[in-house]
């Protein structure tokens, strides 16, 4: 057994701990970071990476599928499940490889196999026998897919996130068990593979839509290639040739079953107990959201390990904050958090930025179903819903599911942050035809609302098509 010494020790080598570990060392602590496997971070194995590589290849059947309304004939469109399979396999493989060689490329004596356990608040055991004696420590253990008791023991039928993208072949049929973020992803990327899917979901709220007609314009989008059953938990039974789900006096066997109920923070093992921290019903310390830190400890917690913001981007702002504070602990500093942008990749894509439809004084829809620009791409639908304050119609926030999404998204976060009001907006040029040209409108309705009178020197109509 031996005594390992450090100033800031990391637990998990994902993308929050690798943030935090690099941070840590960039401001002057000798660092150990801490994984079991040092197989890659989720999002390049299991995660975003592989799951918009299933996207892009339903993207490109969806393309095929619809080029005759351009006049462009290319038949019948075939699937090949295996091929399918086989590229995503191949670039996923080399974004975790890549990751790999991060981990290698870190100073000799920084990487320690090893699953961590606390035996004090500063004191980590790591299961050989091995101990770690740090002044500070990241918790950036992530978080894992929570199968609901009926589907364990069910075998290899039922997939996660974890088993899905090491399917040789796509299954004949899938149902889909949860609406959150990645059932909706990947429910529809299958369906337009050619899998007959079925997706249930036990609230009536997909992804955690906030506005009504945003969630509307989604479900329309989803019940174009697939079953949605909103409200139902069906029991699941081991059958002949798949499993049997069965929901309010129906029934059907499906190939497989993808459960993605949720990933609640690996903090199960972490024996947090021994921290001398106030643990809630879940097992959770509390966490300041500005620090990373819990109470005034010397222990951080980033990215999924905190539920609090679970996407990449802060995964990786947040270990960048765990890391700093770790090594000046105890001058730990508040950090100005980045504006909530949240995105989920169907098609159209939603997206969700800053402030909600509860609680702001105006808001304004633009319309993408006859948009100039969405009908010459034959992808007019959807709406974008933009959020502003009063005095000025500063703007706060947006819900999207439209053409584009992905792009307007991005433009809309950054005038959030940067406090840009509907007329600073319109005061800057907007080509035409784009997608941003159909925020134009609403850009205007929160104007007219916040009584801004747009300059006289510009026109106040929207060209055509526009
Ligand atoms: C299918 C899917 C698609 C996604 N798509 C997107 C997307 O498109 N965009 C987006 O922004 N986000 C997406 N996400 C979310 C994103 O992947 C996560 O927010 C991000 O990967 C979290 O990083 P992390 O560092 O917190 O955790 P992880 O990358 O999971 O790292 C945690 C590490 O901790 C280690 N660990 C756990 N317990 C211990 C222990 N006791 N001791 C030592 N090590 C331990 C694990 O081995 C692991 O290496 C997706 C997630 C999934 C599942
Ligand atoms: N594009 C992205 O950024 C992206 C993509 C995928 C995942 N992620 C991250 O991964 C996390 C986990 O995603 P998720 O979709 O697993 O979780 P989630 O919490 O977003 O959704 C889980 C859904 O399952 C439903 N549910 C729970 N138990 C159920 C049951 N027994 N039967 C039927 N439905 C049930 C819930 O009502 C909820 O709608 C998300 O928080 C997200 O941040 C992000």
């Amino acid at each position: 057994m031996s005594v390992l010494e450090c100033d800031v020790a990391i637990i998990g080598a994902g993308t929050a701990g690798l943030a935090a570990e690099r941070n840590a060392r960039r401001h002057g602590a000798h660092t150990m970071l801490i994984d079991p496997y040092f197989s890659g971070t989720v999002c390049a194995t299991v995660g975003c990476m592989p799951s918009k590589l299933l996207i892009a290849a339903a993207r490109s059947a969806e393309r095929a599928r619809q080029a005759d309304e351009f006049g462009v004939m290319v038949g019948e469109v075939q699937i090949d499940g295996p091929a399918v399979m086989q590229r995503l396999r191949y670039h996923r493989d080399r974004f975790a490889r890549a990751t790999r060689k991060s981990f290698a490329d870190l100073p000799d004596g920084t990487c320690i196999e090893g699953r961590a356990t606390f035996t004090g608040p500063s004191t980590l055991s790591l299961g050989n026998g091995d101990q770690i004696e740090a002044k500070a420590i990241v918790i950036a253990t992530g978080s894992a897919p929570s199968v609901p008791e009926p589907y364990q023991g069910l075998g290899d039928r039922v997939l996660t996130n974890q088993t899905i993208f090491e399917l040789e072949d796509l299954p004949e049929s899938l149902a889909v068990i949860g609406g959150g973020v990645i059932g909706v992803e990947l429910a529809q990327a299958m369906a337009r593979l050619g899998v007959r899917v079925s997706l249930f979901d036990a609230e009536t709220r997909l992804a955690q839509v906030r506005h009504d007609g945003v969630h509307d314009a989604l479900k329309s989008a989803l019940m174009e290639d697939l079953d949605l059953h909103l409200g139902v938990t069906p029991s699941p039974e081991e059958a002949d040739e798949g499993i049997r789900l069965s929901w309010n006096n129906q029934s059907e066997v499906f190939d497989r079953v993808l459960v993605a109920t949720g990933r609640p923070p690996s903090m199960d093992g972490l024996n947090l107990e021994v921290t001398g921290l106030t643990l809630d019903d879940q097992g959770m310390p509390k966490i300041n959201p500005d620090t990373m830190q819990c109470e005034h400890s010397a222990i951080f917690v980033a990215g999924d390990a905190n539920a609090a913001r679970p996407v990449l981007h802060e995964a990786s702002d947040e270990g960048g904050i765990a890391g700093l504070n770790a090594a000046a602990h105890p001058a730990v500093i508040q950090s100005a958090r980045s504006v909530v942008l949240t995105m989920t990749f169907t098609e159209p894509a939603l997206v969700s930025v800053g402030t909600g439809p509860d609680d702001v004084d105006f808001s304004a829809i633009a319309d993408y179903s006859s948009q100039g620009r969405a009908t010459v791409e034959g992808e007019n639908q959807g709406l974008a819903v933009l959020y502003a304050s009063a005095p000025d119609g500063c703007l706060v926030g947006a819900d999207l599911c439209c053409p584009g999404a992905e792009h307007l998204g991005h433009l809309i976060a950054w005038a959030v942050t940067k406090e840009m009001t509907a007329h600073d907006l319109l005061s800057m040029p907007i080509y035409h035809p784009t997608l941003e040209e159909g925020l134009k409108p609403a850009l205007q309705e929160i104007c007219k609302a916040a009584e801004v009178s747009i300059r006289n020197d510009r026109d106040t109509g929207v060209p055509s098509g526009g």
